[in-house]
């Protein structure tokens, strides 16, 4: 008998209507991947949608990414979480009293999501980093941005796979690191910078993977998942 793991890959759903998702998402199924839902198809399908995928039995991780006055981002998880998403996060940029308030928030429910931290977006490279007023390299910036999520008590941080390695080294096994920028040998980069193959990135230890583009606008999304899922289970020994 087949016993199928949970995939390590998240695909980003980042499709502009319910139906468009949905069209992707009928031939898979939970053991395949699991789903991120962001901005673009939140504001399109909003909570229904995410309740029909949960439905479906998938883990969602909901990426919305709040950043704002620490009450407001708790009251927004507490919502969220009503939802029965896996996973969600919130913009480390916030700070740590806002990280603080959202971890409070979410510790007083019987079963919490897990909540995460965006560190520097994997789009952005050390300039332009720069160009926001931060006077450090993009994986300086990241590794002291995930030293406040873990004193906030978070669940782990988004970050590049580049980061991966000296994050895991610094912050244990049971801190996540959930990496997009992911892109299979001969994808186009497009907009991210920071960027790394399914295969190396489970390397440097990274936990889930997160793909978008190269599986959502391909003419055979299903081939792909398979070879990224492939990719993750066959490491070399
Ligand atoms: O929080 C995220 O998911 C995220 C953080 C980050 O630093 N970089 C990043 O690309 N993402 C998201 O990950 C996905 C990457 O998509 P692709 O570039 O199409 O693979 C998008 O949905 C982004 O919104």
């Amino acid at each position: 008998m087949e016993i199928k793991m949970s995939s390590k890959l998240i695909v980003a759903l980042d499709f502009s209507s319910a139906d468009q998702a949905l069209e992707f998402v009928n031939p898979l199924s939970p053991p395949d991947c699991k789903l991120k839902v962001g901005f673009e198809l939140f504001v399109s399908a909003g909570p229904d949608l995410v309740r029909t995928l949960t439905g479906k039995g998938f883990d969602i991780f909901l990426d919305l990414k709040f950043h704002d006055i620490p009450n407001t981002v708790a009251s927004v998880c507490k919502e969220a979480a009503k939802l029965d998403v896996w996973m969600m996060n919130v913009h480390a940029s916030g700070g740590l009293e806002m990280m603080y308030a959202a971890h409070a928030a979410l510790s007083e429910l019987a079963c919490p999501p897990k909540l995460i931290a965006v560190s520097v977006l994997t789009s952005m490279n050390d300039e332009q980093l720069q160009e926001t007023g931060v006077d450090r390299l993009a994986k300086d910036q990241v590794f002291h941005l995930a030293g406040l999520a873990k004193q906030a008590g978070l669940d782990g941080m988004v970050c590049s796979a580049q980061e991966a390695k000296a994050l895991r080294q610094q912050f244990g096994d049971e801190f996540l690191l959930v990496t997009p920028g992911i892109r299979p040998v001969g994808a186009e980069r497009g907009d991210q910078s920071r960027v790394m193959t399914p295969r190396d990135a489970i390397q440097e230890g990274v936990d889930y993977i997160v793909v978008g583009r190269p599986i959502t606008q391909s003419s055979t999304p299903l081939e792909i998942i398979r070879q990224i899922n492939a990719d993750l289970v066959h490491q070399p020994v």
